[in-house]
């Protein structure tokens, strides 16, 4: 696949060691308006960097753009005369949606948004998808990437500002619990390398229950909450405390933020 990345930042940088890594290229143009920050893929077979968005769109079939809001309209408007009807336009813009793209590029074109998060990196990106009338006919392809370096899941436009806070802010919050477990684990006496390491490693072993057994987070903690014992007075002390209340009062808040970021770009 001839891919381009429009804005190599930092979650631009994370598609890239995700698709370099994985194999997933024929080629790959990076761009960035100074490239300085992205020389570390510099020299890596079939990868280019450039500060030219036409040049890249010129020589790749399917184009990531992964820049700040506030670019994205400028961006689209320098690039529509390269746009043929061999580009599929992937779009990761938080809040830009789909209508307001086609304003610009036309709705003949392929165009489909994706909200994966950093840990496509490491081949772990939970990656939301939906597209326009015609990006529907390509959707198999984003697909194709996104399952390659993770997974992913099609869903409507509708539900994609959610999906940005679950999925995309979803690994600040989860680093944020990963760290509150190390911090406590150092209190209870591990040294810091130590209690990362469990932390880290239980959280996966939680996660990877679920998603091996399908089963409710609540089955899985009766299974570890002997009865008076130590688990639940935990839990229930963390409960008094507020934590699924306040996990719950953030992702709701980061949510409203998304519909201040749209206003903010008309
Ligand atoms: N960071 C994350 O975890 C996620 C970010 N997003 C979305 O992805 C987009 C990018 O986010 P970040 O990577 O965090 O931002 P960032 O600021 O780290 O990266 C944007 C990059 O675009 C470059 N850029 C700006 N104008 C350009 C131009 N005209 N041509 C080429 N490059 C240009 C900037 O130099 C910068 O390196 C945002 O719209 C954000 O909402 C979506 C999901 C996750
Ligand atoms: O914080 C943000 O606005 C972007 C969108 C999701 C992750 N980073």
């Amino acid at each position: 696949m001839k891919i381009a990345i429009i804005g190599t930042g930092n979650l631009g940088k994370s598609i890239a060691k995700g698709l370099i890594t994985n194999n997933a290229i024929t080629s790959l143009y990076l761009t960035k308006r100074n490239l300085d920050g992205i020389q570390e893929f510099d020299g890596y077979k079939n990868v280019f960097l450039t500060t030219d968005n036409t040049e890249a769109v010129k020589q790749s079939d399917i184009i990531i753009f992964a820049v700040q809001p506030a670019h994205f309209e400028q961006i689209l408007n320098d690039i529509m005369p390269e746009l043929t009807e061999k580009h599929v336009l992937i779009s990761t813009i938080t809040g830009f949606l789909i209508p307001k793209i086609e304003d610009i590029v036309g709705a003949d074109k392929f165009i489909i948004r994706a909200m994966p998060n950093t840990a496509i990196a490491v081949g772990k990106s939970m990656t939301c998808l939906c597209s326009n009338e015609q990006g529907a006919k390509r959707i198999k392809i984003a697909e194709a990437i996104f399952n390659r370096l993770g997974h992913s899941l099609s869903i409507p436009e509708s539900q994609m500002q959610a999906a940005t806070v679950v999925c995309a802010s979803g690994v600040a919050f989860w680093m944020r619990l990963i760290r509150a477990t190390t911090q406590a684990a150092i209190q209870l006496g591990f040294d810091a390398k130590e209690a990362q390491e469990l932390a880290m490693y239980t959280s996966e072993g939680a996660a990877s229950l679920l998603i091996t057994n399908g089963n409710h987070p609540e089955e899985e903690i009766d299974r570890v909450t002997t009865p008076k014992g130590c688990t639940i007075e935990g839990l229930n002390e963390m409960e008094h405390k507020g934590l699924s209340s306040s996990l719950i009062q953030g992702m709701i808040a980061s949510f409203n933020k998304i519909s201040n970021i749209k206003k903010e770009q008309i």
